[in-house]
């Protein structure tokens, strides 16, 4: 068969045309001819050892649909039951299936039995049938786009709970593994873009993120320098102007709102426009790794109370759960150098890059690409949360020892002394901390870490968290969105991202202030205000996740308060 003139734009067309629809069927019968071409269509889908594992089961009675609607309502409950508040405010306008107003469901089944024994290519991979039978679906759904057909796949059942009703219903072998449950119908328009997309649940990622040129993580542009270009051009001040000038007009005296006004100009200088969207919902990420340095005993707490703290986060029972589901917001780990390897578990990042760093007191923590390599997966951490419909970022960490590199860095970039930025951690006593101020002060002299070299001074003294974390904020910044700042740790690493992009600070908002003298050290240096101060000196996120209702507060009330024009509040006369 040979291609004509053109179908390789109409295929793009439909490509590009095809979309998820959950909303807007109409009752227009399905025809038997189109559904005949669209059912040919998944049947000449490519599968494994030419198995054809599928099967199409069509389902037009109302009364099934229905049972069948009701199945998915209960596991959209579950579903939304297990989300953090904001995002379960978010999910609460989304729809997840049309079970009951497409007109047309169509099961489509997997037999991994088909073929007998020896299907090439299956003995090796038997999920290779299922996988065949999704590629069956994308063909249908690609010719029911070319014959104004809607096609919307719901996945919201238990894959067993699903089977057991057919089994039930119309007698489908239970042998059968139920791979996709489609609505399919006539629709009044094909949305232009993802359903899912334009109710801000999730962005498309850029194709340049998803390509690999010859080796694993080497894009056609280096995520860190993609970023530090972007940050160059990062222009706030169009939006800052319009919220100050908005500020004016509000109904509240002038300057009241004082620190949240701040946060909010922020906001809308990040977004570019006033009001700036509600930072919500929002995540903290919990940076963790460990340090050789803490071989020099600059912390009374083994090592592996690192590992066992993510696991306690990964269980909720932390103080940083306690605090996020307090403001609704959900916790990641990125483990970028925990010392032991960690079981893979919701909630976790496995983005390790050593386990580790070396003694900061003998030789550089980090080579200079393992410094690069923590950047580079702090940036695709934020890159992923945010492409994940987070708004807000919030910075963690955990890492027993890790004051003391934050001691070292501050130092580096404020150019302060060993014994002004050295403080207690963890709670120290005075040997400790006379020891401490030792070693800090003694890694220091040895590598004279330049400030003018972010990289240099950050793999010189500084965590694989530290550098996670500076990726992560400057990675933030690049896509415009803001990050709530923790304590020492993180504000340690903002001062390494400053000095990698100094523009990227107008997205970060001091989240509070740690009774570690370092991070007062940090904060003045970066000119940023802490929102709070409240003595803590935990890490985690747990302050920066406190501050984040004023955030959301300073948003909200840019875009709620009433102008003293449109309340008819006679404004102040002049003095
Ligand atoms: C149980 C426990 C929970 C923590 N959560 C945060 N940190 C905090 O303390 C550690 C740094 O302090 P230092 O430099 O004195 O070791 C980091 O892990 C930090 O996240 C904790 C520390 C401990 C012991
Ligand atoms: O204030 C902090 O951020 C802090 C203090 C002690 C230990 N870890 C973090």
């Amino acid at each position: 068969m040979t291609l004509r003139d053109g179908d390789r734009d109409a295929l793009h067309r439909v490509l590009r045309a095809r979309r998820d629809v959950r909303t807007g069927f109409v009752d227009t019968p399905v025809d038997d001819e189109r559904l005949h071409r669209v059912l040919e269509a998944a049947h000449a889908a490519p599968s494994v050892g030419f198995s054809q594992p599928w099967d199409f089961l069509l389902v037009r009675s109302p009364e099934l649909r229905d049972e069948l609607a009701q199945l998915a309502e209960h596991q959209r409950q579950e579903f939304a039951a297990s989300l953090p508040a904001a995002r379960a405010r978010r999910f609460a306008g989304l729809r997840v299936e049309a079970i009951r107003e497409a007109p047309l469901g169509i099961v489509v089944t997997c037999d991994p039995t088909r073929g007998g024994r020896h299907v090439l290519g299956r003995h090796t991979q038997p999920r290779m049938a299922a996988h065949s039978v999704a590629g069956a679906v994308q063909n249908l759904w690609l010719a029911a786009r070319a014959e104004e057909l809607g096609v919307g796949w719901v996945s919201f059942f238990r894959e067993r709970e699903l089977a057991a009703l057919l089994g039930r219903r119309v007698g489908m072998p239970q042998h059968l593994e139920v791979v996709a449950y489609l609505c399919v119908g006539h629709v009044a328009e094909f949305a232009a873009e993802p359903e899912l997309a334009t109710a801000g649940w999730a962005h498309r990622r850029p194709l340049a993120w998803a390509v690999h040129e010859e080796i694993w993580g080497h894009h056609r542009m280096d995520p860190l320098d993609e970023t530090l270009a972007a940050l160059a051009d990062l222009d706030t001040a169009p939006g800052e102007a319009a919220a100050r000038e908005h500020l004016t007009r509000m109904t509240v005296p002038p300057g009241a709102l004082g620190g949240v006004a701040e946060i909010g100009v922020r906001l809308a200088g990040l977004a570019g426009a006033c009001p700036p969207p509600l930072p919500e919902p929002a995540v903290v990420a919990v940076f963790a790794g460990d340090h050789g340095v803490h071989a020099r005993g600059v912390t009374p707490w083994p090592q592996e109370v690192t590992a066992q703290m993510v696991a306690t986060f990964l269980a909720g029972g932390a103080a940083v759960n306690a605090f996020a589901a307090t403001v609704g917001a959900e916790v990641q780990v990125v483990d970028v150098g925990v010392a032991v390897e960690l079981e893979a578990a919701p909630g976790l990042l496995p983005r390790k890059v050593r386990a580790g760093t070396r003694d900061m007191t003998v030789e550089p923590a980090m080579t200079r690409d393992e410094a690069r390599a923590a950047l580079r997966a702090g940036i695709e951490a934020a890159r992923d949360l945010v492409t994940a419909g987070n708004r807000l970022l919030v910075t963690g960490d955990m890492g027993i020892a890790n004051t003391t590199p934050s001691a070292a860095l501050v130092a580096a970039f404020t150019g302060a002394g060993a014994e002004t930025v050295t403080g207690r951690g963890t709670g120290i006593d005075d040997a400790t901390h006379a020891r401490k101020v030792a070693v800090v002060a003694e890694a220091l002299a040895l590598h004279r870490p330049d400030p003018a070299d972010p990289l240099g001074t950050l793999a010189a003294v500084g965590g694989l968290e530290h550098a996670g974390l500076a990726g992560f904020l400057l990675g933030a910044a690049a896509l415009r969105t803001p990050v709530v700042l923790d304590g020492v740790v993180s504000g340690a690493a903002a001062l390494a991202a400053a000095a990698l992009a100094p523009t990227a600070s107008h997205a970060w908002i001091a989240g509070h202030r740690s009774v570690e003298p370092a991070h007062t050290l940090a904060l003045e240096h970066l000119g940023l205000a802490p929102t709070l101060d409240l003595g803590l000196r935990v890490g985690e996120g747990t302050g920066a996740l406190l501050a984040v209702p004023v955030v959301t507060a300073a948003a909200r009330a840019l875009a709620d308060v009433a102008t003293f024009d449109a309340a008819g509040v006679t404004e102040k006369e002049l003095e």
